[in-house]
């Protein structure tokens, strides 16, 4: 029978240092070889987190199980080294005394010689670093040097890899590939994996399941469609991509009355006929169409290459972005006609704030 068990269970785990609190009451599972990333606001207990499930932080409430195995509870903590995880961290923490052959071998200790060879060249290959296997650390590039730190961590197979900001050193166009570069090998090899990140670009591309986390609190956990198109809470609504809020009425099923003019989609919240609402807009909802009813002022525009932002005016008064091909080049100042396309409309009480 197939096991369908979570590889890893996290349940309602809390943890301070002294009075902060870094995580309340923190659910959330992941199944065998599914990747999850952690995003959020700095200081929100991501690290944190990632070190209680790696069993360097001891928990105030809760559990944390790995492979059905219970690791953590206030009055259990299996140490990192039996808890069959894997880390690789930001700052590669490869041995500068052994070269990237030898960094490998040294995670898989205790094995006959002839399968520690077996096994490094896999690795090296693996990560497509067999050319450079008698390089030290120092003669390596950075992107060099994760992919020896990563096939180190995942050499001893371990059930769970942990990896903390592991391409945040990284120039932005290298971190793209091997951010894809790395799923590819973790889904290859079947590891179940949990990175931190602040890089929500990465989120995506790398995540099977997305959790933000708020001031220690996991606001939602679900994959990267929903957390950007169905968010669970203002907090997500704001801090993942780029959107703004504006005043609307609701005006029957679907349908919201706004600044924008009429959006027909579905809404977020089960709202009456009348109903106050903040409403999401993210800047490529919003279409440039020259003779709109809606005219909105250009206050400012950033050029992205094949898009300009816009940073509109409305006629309420308020302000949305909107993401025009760059053939469409308007001055400050200029009033665009602009339509909403929305399919999902993101709705939120209104005047809810975000809490601390
Ligand atoms: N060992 C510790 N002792 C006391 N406070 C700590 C300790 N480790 C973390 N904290 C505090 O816990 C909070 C969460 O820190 P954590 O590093 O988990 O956040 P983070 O989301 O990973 O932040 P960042 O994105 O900036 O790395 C912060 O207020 C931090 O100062």
């Amino acid at each position: 029978m197939q096991n369908t068990s979570p590889l890893l269970q996290v349940e309602q785990v809390c943890k301070s240092f002294g009075t902060n609190q870094v995580a309340n009451e923190v659910s959330f599972s992941m199944a065998k070889g599914e990747i999850g990333c952690l995003l959020g606001p700095s200081g929100c207990g991501k690290t944190t987190l990632l070190r209680v499930i790696a069993g360097f932080e001891a928990i105030d409430k809760g559990l944390v199980q790995i492979n059905g195995k219970v690791v953590s509870t206030p009055i259990l903590n299996v140490p990192p080294e039996n808890r069959s995880i894997g880390m690789v961290f930001q700052d590669y923490a490869l041995f500068p005394h052994l070269t990237a052959l030898q960094n490998i071998e040294f995670g898989i200790r205790g094995k006959t010689s002839r399968l520690r060879k077996e096994k490094v060249k896999t690795m090296l290959d693996l990560v497509g670093m067999a050319e450079a296997a008698d390089k030290y650390p120092h003669e390596l590039s950075g992107g060099q040097q994760q992919r020896v730190a990563l096939a180190r961590a995942l050499a001893p197979e371990p059930e769970l890899l942990l990896l903390d900001e592991p391409f945040s050193n990284l120039d932005a166009l290298l971190r793209d590939r091997l951010t894809v570069e790395v799923r590819d090998i973790l889904k290859e090899l079947g590891t179940t994996a949990l990175m931190v990140t602040h890089n929500q670009h990465e989120a995506f591309s790398v995540a099977d399941k997305i959790g933000v986390l708020f001031y220690g609190t996991m606001q939602q956990w679900g994959n990267a469609y929903d957390v950007y198109h169905r968010p669970a809470s203002l907090e997500v609504a704001t801090f993942v991509g780029d959107g703004a809020l504006v005043t609307g009425v609701v005006t029957g099923p679907g349908q919201v009355e706004s600044g924008l003019g009429l959006l027909k989609g579905n809404l977020s919240l089960p709202c009456e006929s009348g109903c106050e609402v903040d409403l999401l807009v993210r800047p490529e909802d919003v279409l440039h169409v020259d003779h709109a009813q809606v005219q909105a002022r250009v206050l400012h525009k950033s050029f992205r290459g094949p898009n300009i932002l816009y940073q509109l005016e409305l006629p309420s008064g308020e302000q949305c972005r909107a993401l025009v091909s760059s053939h469409h080049n308007h001055t400050i100042g200029d009033y665009i006609g602009i339509f909403p396309e929305v399919d999902n409309l993101v709705v939120f009480p209104k005047n809810l704030t975000i809490q601390p």
